[in-house]
């Protein structure tokens, strides 16, 4: 099991200061939907360019065009590239295929897919590395997770790793843990804290105990 780090609300100079902190205690680092809208593929450049021993994850949530902007993000130094389950059929081949092309891994984001079962079935015959379960912030804010999605997807998907994430914390990390998913995300639950090399390290150590 992995932790991912998401950064979603800073500017790349911050980014990289945050990283500074906790690099230790992560496996990937996500440069966050946000961080690329405000600062484009440069800081999935200059991520990876600070910490090359790191896998660097671009959160582009691809919708179309998937060839493309994964070729792009692949230029850019990103290992993984996200793609929404969502998207056409067509848009996953052509991210899965131009993903192996270039030696980096696709992972899907199954935010606001219904049938996740049935969803995740298919993805995972398409290919893709990673099938991720997600509570975005909006319905983060109304309460929900992704916990019972987590069990759906471990329960139907045979090839591809799982991973989930959504304002996961030190206090709910351990269910997440009982689950078994491939890669943990955590954003908040590590940038938002005082002392984030404190959270980053206690949650490496729950995820090492397994
Ligand atoms: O992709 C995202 C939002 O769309 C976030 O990166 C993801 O939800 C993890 O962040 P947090 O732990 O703060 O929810």
């Amino acid at each position: 099991m992995k932790l991912q780090l998401a950064l979603d609300l800073v500017n790349i100079p911050q980014a990289i200061e945050l990283v500074k902190e906790v690099e230790d205690y992560v496996d990937v680092v996500e440069i966050g939907t946000p961080v690329v809208i405000n600062e484009g593929l440069k800081a999935v450049k200059e991520m990876k360019a600070a910490f090359p021993q790191l896998t660097v994850l671009a959160d582009l949530k691809i919708m179309d065009a998937a060839g493309y902007e994964v070729s792009q993000a692949s230029a850019a130094g990103a290992d993984i590239v996200t793609i929404l389950g969502a998207a056409e059929d067509a848009s996953i081949k052509g991210a899965v295929e131009e993903a192996k092309k270039q030696g980096k891994q696709i992972l899907v984001d199954m935010i606001a897919v219904k049938d996740i079962a049935t969803r995740a079935k298919e993805l995972d015959e398409l290919g893709v590395d990673y099938i991720c379960v997600h509570t975005g912030y909006d319905l983060q804010a109304v309460g929900q997770n992704s916990f019972e999605d987590l069990a759906t997807i471990k329960s139907v998907v045979k090839n591809a790793k799982t991973a989930v994430a959504g304002g996961i914390k030190l206090d709910t990390l351990p269910e997440v843990i009982k689950a078994q998913p491939d890669l943990v995300i955590v954003g908040g639950g590590i940038t938002g804290q005082d002392d984030k090399q404190a959270a980053a390290s206690k949650m490496k150590e729950l995820i090492t105990q397994g």
